[in-house]
């Protein structure tokens, strides 16, 4: 490494690490030259091909977001104050991936409390549900209006408040994208509807209906929010070597070429939690596919394991006011830290998505295998799927493996972790932990991240299912086959019937861990899975694992 490099605007400021000056620089200059910069502002929608042209044409609205959101604002503020008036201080959000990632981190940012209900286990959905339910408004948050768990988590919430006597219309909100099938069945219930900009995928919608809604009716400055993007947009938008969105850009795109295809993110003591989660989604679901992308390595802080030490196939990403570099080198060279206001740093990372999108060659608006891992489970709550038969029995957990990785003569959870961790490529393999449990219960399990990356000295994901499905689910299916893969589920406390369907909670959420193992399974990707009897025995599963 021999330089870091600063690139700065209003309510933004970047600072480079990489090993080769010239090389960035010239990367940079190419984009400046193809003016990719205003091009991407005036929504040219052929910046990524000719195949990709039908999709970025309607899809490139985030653009302008900064101001097109504007008149959505009064709305929310009217709103905020009239919930307030009535008492109902408890916002609850049911959405999945972009209709709940950036809400969580815009009001984590706030410091107001949003409870987001991202998941279909049981008894996650269960402590929304009795929780404060009188002082309770629910946002249901869909841009198809077609996803099963937000469609559940409403059924649920609907029959609660008429067990509680309370008139659903006068506690639900509704965002959505017009004329989804959500639109029409609010509007016939009489909820209160939002509408946002279809011209704007999930992962791009922060500042839409979706990411402003929720927020601002939890409190959150979403007036500000946008104003910091709006500071930032001329910045990004000049074809200028200056531009931070192109630089971050090209450094990631330069990094996969050079075979860093890993991007270690961790919070250098940002204002804001849980950035790195929204940068996961809108990371993995836009460049992991066709056999190419970004992994995302979500990390607590720049000593965690994968940062430091790194691995030469990881590029270090930052973010907040901390400059962890002075004493941390990159293994692979390639290193940056990304400081700036919420609004900004959003729409700096969506500018550097779609130019690194560019530079790998891939469709940055499409997510071509999401719906098979859907399409499975569906099979599965028909009774369609294969349903699993476990490979032995330890104590109180049941194994299970797919299609015959798994070596003769395992007979216990050691041997067979052990088994599936030597499968992991010493130089391109990751290990992918999915926990299809309650991310706020079993929150300890998520320690496992980093003892199972000191464990194998590779790059190590750890996501909460189904959340993660919607977020990096994208990745581990149509990017690079370089993935194994440990699940982790277990047995409710409670089950709880989803109303008016033929399914519990429970069912669903097997129904998605099985369903997305056999998709894994069927693209030749190692899946394991240890099926816990009761969330008390997490505590044993990780001393085995790390
Ligand atoms: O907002 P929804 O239509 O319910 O979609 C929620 C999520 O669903 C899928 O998983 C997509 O791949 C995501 O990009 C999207 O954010």
């Amino acid at each position: 490494m021999t330089a870091w490099n600063a690139a700065s605007g209003p309510g933004h400021d970047l600072r480079f690490g990489y090993p080769d000056e010239a090389a960035l620089a010239a990367a940079v200059e190419e984009l400046v030259t193809d003016r990719v910069a205003s091009r991407l502002f005036a929504r040219d929608a052929t910046l990524w091909g000719e195949a990709a042209e039908e999709e970025s044409a309607k899809r490139l609205g985030w653009v302008d977001l900064p101001e097109t959101s504007r008149p959505l604002l009064t709305e929310i503020a009217a709103l905020e104050v009239e919930l307030r008036q009535r008492g109902l201080t408890k916002v609850v959000l049911c959405g999945m991936g972009g209709s709940s990632l950036a809400p969580e981190v815009i009001c984590a940012a706030a410091g107001v409390d949003l409870d987001v209900l991202d998941s279909s286990d049981p008894d996650f959905v269960r402590t929304a549900l009795e929780d404060r339910l009188a002082e309770t408004v629910v946002v249901v948050s869909s841009k198809s209006g077609g996803t099963v768990e937000t469609d559940s988590q409403r059924r649920a919430f609907e029959k609660a408040f008429t067990d509680a006597g309370i008139e659903p219309a006068e506690r639900i909100v509704v965002v959505t994208d017009p004329g989804s099938p959500l639109e029409q069945s609010a509007r016939e219930a009489g909820y209160r509807v939002f509408l946002a900009d279809p011209e704007v995928g999930g992962r791009y919608s922060a500042l839409t209906a979706f990411g402003l809604v929720p927020s601002g009716l939890a409190g959150a400055d979403v007036v500000g929010l946008l104003d910091d993007a709006a500071a930032a947009r001329d910045a990004l938008a000049a074809d200028d070597a200056g531009n931070a969105g192109l630089r971050l850009g090209a450094l990631l795109g330069l990094g996969y070429r050079a075979g860093a295809d890993k991007v270690v993110l961790a919070d250098a003591g940002a204002p804001y939690a849980g950035l790195g989660d929204w940068v996961e989604q809108l990371v993995a679901e836009s460049t992991g596919k066709d056999g190419r992308g970004l992994l995302p390595v979500v990390v607590d802080s720049s000593s965690s394991p994968n940062f430091d030490p790194s691995t030469r196939d990881e590029v270090l990403v930052t973010y907040g006011p901390g400059f962890p570099f002075d004493g941390v080198r990159p293994a692979s060279g390639f290193g940056a830290t990304v400081d700036g206001r919420l609004g900004a740093q959003m729409l700096l990372w969506e500018v550097a998505t779609a130019v690194a999108g560019r530079m790998i060659g891939i469709n940055p608006f499409d997510q071509p295998d999401v719906e098979s891992a859907k399409a499975a489970a569906r099979e599965m709550l028909d009774g369609g799927g294969q349903t699993p038969t476990p490979v032995l029995t330890d104590g109180p957990v049941t194994v299970y493996a797919s299609g015959g990785w798994l070596p003769e003569g395992c007979s216990t959870v050691v041997d067979a972790v052990a088994a599936l961790l030597d499968r992991i490529d010493p130089d391109h393999g990751y290990l992918a932990v999915q926990a299809y449990l309650d991310r706020h219960r079993d929150r300890d399990l998520a320690a496992v991240r980093d003892a199972l990356a000191v464990r194998t000295g590779r790059p190590v994901t750890f996501g909460w299912g189904p959340r993660f499905l919607h977020s990096t689910g994208q990745y581990h299916k149509g990017g690079p086959p370089t993935g194994v893969f440990l699940q982790v589920t277990g047995q409710p406390e409670a089950d709880l019937a989803v109303p008016d369907r033929p399914f519990t909670f429970h069912e669903f959420l097997t129904a998605q861990a099985v369903g997305d193992g056999q998709v894994l399974a069927g693209h030749d990707r190692p899946v394991l899975r240890l099926h816990v009897a009761g969330h008390g025995d997490l505590a044993d599963l990780r001393e085995v694992l790390g």
